[in-house]
Order: C-alpha cells, then structure tokens, then sequence
C-alpha cells in the first residue's frame, strides 16, 4: 500500500446497521473517531457514506402496498436527516466540522456542475471541513442512479484527484469463493487484470447493498487504472481505520497504474454520460491510437449525432460502429456539423481531452 494522502472513504449501508436492520451506532462512533484521527494526521478526507434508506425504513415502516420507488424516496428523504444527524453529533463531539452534499449522475455529467462541486469539495477540504457525500435518491430514480454508491465514490475520487479509494463493506475484501464458504481466501492483491476475477464474485449481495461485489470490483478496477489505490476492507472490523493508517490492514489492494491527467479522469466515467455520438474514419482513427498525440479534426468525422454544446461528452465510434473512445467537445454540435469532412478547421476534440478505451 503506497502511503494515502487525499482519501475518499466510502462506507457502505451494511457497516453502519446491525442484522436487525436497526442503525449501529456503535461502529459509526467507532468510524468517525479512525476519520477524525486521519484528518488530524494531515490526510484530506471525503466521506461517501450510504445508509439514508437503511436509516430511514428502520425508523418509518411503510405499508407494503406502497409502491417501491416511492416507498425508497420517502425513506431516503427521512432517513438522510437521521444519517447526517447522527454524524453530525458524533463529529460534533470532537468537534470535527462536517458538510452534507448530496449529488446526482447529472452533476457529474455536465461540466459546469462538475466544476462547481469540485470547487465546493476542494475549499471545504481547505478549511478543514470533512465532506459528507451521498446520492441524492429523491431525484434519482431507475436508470438515473449511480450503480451504486461505490460508483459515486469511485467517480469522486477522479474528480479530486484523490490517490486513495477506501471502500468499506462489511467483508475482508474480494475472495476467492462465497466469503461464508471455509475455502474461499482473501486476495490480497490484484496488480492488473486478472481474467478469473468476475468467476470468483458470486450475485449475492449483502442484505441492504444495492450493486453488489462484482460493480464494486469494476470500479475499483477502473479507479486502479486512473492511478487511484483501492482498498477494498471490511467496515465491521474493529481498528479497520487505524490498521489503514498503519497500513497493516487486511483487505484486497488493487495496485494503482501510472497516474491519469485530471481530465482524462472525467472522461474515463464518462461512458454512461456522453451528449453526442460521433464516427471517424478509418483515417482519423489510425491517427488517434497512433503513438503521435493527436487531437480529432473534422475532417476525419464523417457522422455526428445529438445535440451538444462546447464542453460536452461526446462518444467516439469507428466506421465499424465499434466505441473507441470519449472526448470534450470544443465546440456545438451546430458549428461542427458545418465542418464537418472539411480541412483546415479547429478540433473538434482536443488531444489533452481525449480518451481512448482499451481494447486489450
Ligand atoms: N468473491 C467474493 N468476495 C467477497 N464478497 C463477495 C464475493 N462474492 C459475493 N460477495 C458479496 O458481496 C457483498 C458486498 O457487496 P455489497 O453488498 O454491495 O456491499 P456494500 O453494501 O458494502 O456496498 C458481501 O457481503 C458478499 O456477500
Ligand atoms: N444512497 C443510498 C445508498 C445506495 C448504495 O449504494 O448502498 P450501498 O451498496 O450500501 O453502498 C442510501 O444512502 O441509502
């Protein structure tokens, strides 16, 4: 484990409640006191902390009829006042200032509201303060929501340029079989892509998660590509935080590759929040996977698809149709349709803002 200096911590739903469902009051204070202490010794913190739902449908039983989104949002809109409350007086004890920012996949979708919740996090850090991140599930329902709050963890993390991702669930790590199974092991390190993995990863969720093992390894794996350690441990552990700071801690470590540009980062999560489509050709896309930088002219798009503005994702396909890649617009889809195929024009995707798949 390389030595953590700006960590987002994700906690998820499972470590803060008990079997019975009911909030573990006991193992949050126990959580907030290991942030608290990290903070002190100089780490930047983020916490990504699930739990709302749990909190909520623990204290206001629904009547079964009611229908399930429905049933969700009331339980995330009551149950997060109870989550942050709950922070807020343990925090407040040792007089740790916290903030609440609740975010949807938009946010991260478009560029002005990316920025300003980058600005936000980044001067709350400044001033010491530890934010407190969640989706905010009463606008955010079916295909709208993140996979997972892992996923949101992982997405805040390249937005922060964060070198730590610290996932807390409530198992030692990835194992080799069901963890309950006597010979499953821990894995305790995956250093590039180990094409077993997903075989080992069974459905089965813990009882309150939402994605499950096999969504919180591909953001993992995806956040170890950017050049972002990920530690996946187990919430429940007794001194879980303080094994961290000392780096004895027993989990699965995913080695961080060679550490991505900043806006390279965003685009890698862009996949899911392109505005517009375009097609190059086999031209252009020889020059793009070429070992020479190269930015993407008109003159090698030969379709463009949706409505976009400048600053905006835009998927990459080849003539073939196959995705090869996400880019920023740097301009509208108007101005681009006019240039389009023609020489001499300005880029539509400027090398620095282009980011190619990995087709391995
Ligand atoms: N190979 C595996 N190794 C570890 N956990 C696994 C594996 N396969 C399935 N799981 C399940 O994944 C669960 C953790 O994922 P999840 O329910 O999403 O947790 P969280 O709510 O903390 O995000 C574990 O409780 C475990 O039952
Ligand atoms: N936003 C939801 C959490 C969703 C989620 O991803 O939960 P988990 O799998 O426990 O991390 C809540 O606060 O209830």
């Amino acid at each position: 484990m390389h030595t953590p200096k700006v960590i987002i911590i994700k906690i998820g739903s499972n470590v803060l409640t008990q079997s019975n469902g009911l909030p573990d009051l006991e193992r949050m204070a126990h959580l907030v006191k290991g942030i608290h202490d990290l903070i002190q010794a100089g780490k930047k913190v983020v916490l990504v902390s699930s739990g709302a739902v749990a909190f909520g449908r623990q204290a206001l039983p629904l009547s079964e009829k009611l229908n399930p989104v429905i049933k969700k949002q009331i339980w995330a809109a009551t149950g997060q006042i109870r989550l942050i409350n709950q922070y807020q007086d343990l925090f407040g004890k040792l007089e740790q200032p916290i903030a609440q920012i609740l975010v949807t996949k938009e946010d991260f979708r478009d560029r002005k509201h990316f920025l300003n919740m980058k600005n936000c996090l980044e001067a709350l850090l400044q001033q010491g303060i530890l934010p407190i991140v969640n989706e905010n599930d009463t606008v955010t329902i079916t295909e709208l929501m993140f996979t997972d709050n892992d996923e949101l963890a992982s997405l805040t993390a390249a937005m922060l340029n964060a070198d730590t991702l610290l996932l807390l669930t409530n198992v030692d790590g990835i194992f080799t079989g069901p963890p309950s199974e006597p010979g499953s092991e821990l894995i305790e390190q995956i250093s590039s892509s180990l094409p077993e993995m997903t075989q080992y990863i069974s459905a089965t969720k813990s009882s309150f998660g939402r994605g499950g093992m096999l969504t919180k390894y591909a953001m993992a794996k995806k956040s170890a590509d950017l050049g972002i350690q990920v530690i996946i441990a187990n919430g429940k552990r007794e001194g879980v935080l303080e094994e961290f700071a000392k780096q004895k801690l027993r989990c699965t470590w995913f080695e961080p590759k060679k550490v991505k540009q900043a806006a390279k980062k965003w685009l890698a999560h862009g996949a899911q929040y392109y505005k517009g489509e375009i097609t190059i050709n086999e031209g252009a896309k020889s020059s793009l996977t070429s070992s020479v930088i190269r930015s993407l002219l008109p003159v090698g798009i030969t379709q463009i698809a949706g409505e976009f503005s400048k600053g905006d994702i835009l998927l990459i396909r080849d003539d073939k149709g196959t995705k090869i890649g996400l880019g920023r617009a740097e301009y509208s889809s108007k101005l681009a349709l006019e240039r389009i195929g023609l020489k001499n024009q300005k880029a539509l995707i400027h090398y620095d803002y282009l980011y190619l798949f990995d087709h391995d």
